[in-house]
C-alpha cells in the first residue's frame, strides 16, 4: 500500500494531517465542512436582512460544525461527534422551518439523508422520526391535512430508502469483511487481518495498556498430514482454534498467521500475564485431543508490543521466540526479554 493510500504521508499526507484516519472521521469531518459553504451564505443574508435569530441559527450551526471538525481531527474521535453532529443538523433543521415556515422545509431532506452517513441506520432512524414528530408539530397549524400529508410520505419514504440502502451496505460490508479478513478454514482473522490489526495498535492514539503477540506453532504437524491426511490435518486445525478460543479473553484476537502457525493479539495483557496465558494454552493443546490416537503439542513465542518498535519488530521477536521454543525441544513457551525466569514460574 502506498503512502498516499495510507493517509500518513506521500503527496496527500497533509490532508490527513500526515496521521492515518478512519474513513468514518473522514466522512464526517467532509460532511462538516460541506456544510459550512452550504449555510454561511443564508446566514449572512440574514444578518444582512437583520433577520437575527435566523442568522443566530445558521451561524451557531457553522460554528458548530468548526468546532467538530477541530475536535475530529485533533482527536481523532468522531462517535459522540456524530451523534452531537446530527442531533444540531436536526434541531437547527426544525428552529429554521418554525422560523422561516414551511418554505425551508427542503432542508429536512439532506439533513435526514446526512444523519445515515455517519451514524448507524438504526440510530439515524431513531433521530429522524423523533425530527419528523417535530416537524409536524410545527407544521400543523399552517398547512392543510393534504400538504401536511405530503410532506410527511414523502420524509418517510426518504427515510426508508436511505434505511434499506443503508443496512444493505452495512451488511455488504460485513460479508466483505468476512470474505477478506477472515480465515476460511479455521473462522480466526487472516494474516491481512492480523497485519491490519498491528498497524492500529501502533497508530492507537488514546493511552492504552500494554498488550502482547503470540506466535504459536504445532509441532511435527506435517506427520498428521502424512499419516491421516490433509482433511484429518484440517480438523485438527480447526479444532485448534476451539482450545484457542476457550483460553482467551473476548478481547483477544486470534489470527492464523499462515499454513499451522497463529498469532494472538493479547489486548491488555502485559508480558507475565501473555506469558501466563501461552503457558495455559500449551498445557491446554498438550492435554486435548486435536487429533483421535496422535498427541499434538504447540510451542509458543510471546513478545510485547511496544510502542517505540514497529509491529515488523513484535512479529520478529515473537517469531525469534517461537524459534527458539522449538529449538529447546518443543511444546515449550519462550518470552522476549523482560520476563526474568524466576517471574515467569512465579506467575505460572
Ligand atoms: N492439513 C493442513 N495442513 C497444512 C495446512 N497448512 C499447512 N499445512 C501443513 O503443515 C505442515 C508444516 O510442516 P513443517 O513446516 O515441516 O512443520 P512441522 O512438521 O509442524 O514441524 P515443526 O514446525 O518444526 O515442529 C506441512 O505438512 C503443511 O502441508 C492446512 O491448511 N491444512
Amino acid at each position: 500500500m502506498s503512502d498516499a493510500e495510507k493517509g500518513e504521508g506521500g503527496r496527500f499526507g497533509w490532508l490527513s494531517g500526515r496521521r492515518k484516519r478512519s474513513i468514518e472521521e473522514v466522512i464526517l469531518m467532509l460532511l462538516c465542512t460541506l456544510s459550512i459553504p452550504s449555510i454561511l451564505p443564508f446566514g449572512i443574508y440574514r444578518l444582512v436582512q437583520r433577520n437575527w435569530l435566523s442568522a443566530a441559527v445558521d451561524m451557531a450551526l457553522v460554528l458548530a460544525m468548526l468546532a467538530v471538525i477541530v475536535h475530529v481531527w485533533r482527536t481523532g474521535r468522531h462517535r459522540v461527534a456524530s451523534f452531537c453532529v446530527t442531533l444540531a443538523y436536526s434541531a437547527g433543521m426544525l428552529v429554521t422551518v418554525y422560523l422561516r415556515g414551511v418554505s425551508l422545509v427542503y432542508w429536512v431532506y439532506p439533513t435526514m439523508i446526512a444523519c445515515y452517513f455517519v451514524l448507524r441506520p438504526g440510530v439515524a432512524v431513531a433521530i429522524n422520526s423523533g425530527s419528523l414528530v417535530g416537524l409536524v408539530a410545527i407544521l400543523a397549524p399552517q398547512l392543510e391535512v393534504l400538504n401536511l400529508m405530503t410532506i410527511v410520505v414523502t420524509v418517510g419514504l426518504v427515510n426508508l430508502f436511505a434505511y434499506i440502502f443503508s443496512h444493505r451496505t452495512g451488511e455488504q460490508n460485513k460479508a466483505l469483511h468476512t470474505e477478506v479478513e477472515l480465515d476460511f478454514l479455521t473462522g480466526v482473522g487472516n494474516r491481512r487481518s492480523l497485519d491490519r490489526k498491528l498497524a492500529d495498535h501502533a497508530d492507537e492514539r488514546r493511552p492504552h495498556l500494554a498488550s502482547c503477540l503470540l506466535l504459536l506453532d504445532l509441532d511435527h504437524f506435517k506427520q498428521v498430514n502424512d499419516r491421516y491426511g490433509h482433511a484429518a490435518g484440517d480438523r485438527a486445525l480447526v479444532r485448534l482454534c476451539e482450545v484457542m478460543r476457550l483460553h482467551t479473553r473476548a478481547t483477544d484476537r486470534l489470527f492464523r498467521y499462515g499454513g499451522e502457525e497463529f498469532a494472538i493479539i493479547a489486548n491488555g495483557a502485559a508480558l507475565l500475564a501473555a506469558s501466563r496465558l501461552a503457558e495455559n494454552l500449551r498445557a491446554a493443546v498438550a492435554s486435548t485431543c486435536l487429533i483421535d490416537g496422535h498427541p499434538l503439542t504447540i510451542s509458543i513465542g510471546v513478545a510485547a508490543m511496544d510502542k517505540r518498535t514497529a509491529p515488523a519488530d513484535w512479529l520478529m521477536q515473537a517469531d525469534k521466540m517461537l524459534y527458539a521454543a522449538k529449538q529447546g525441544g518443543r511444546n515449550a513457551v519462550r518470552v522476549a526479554d523482560a520476563v526474568a525466569p524466576s517471574d515467569y514460574a512465579q506467575g505460572a
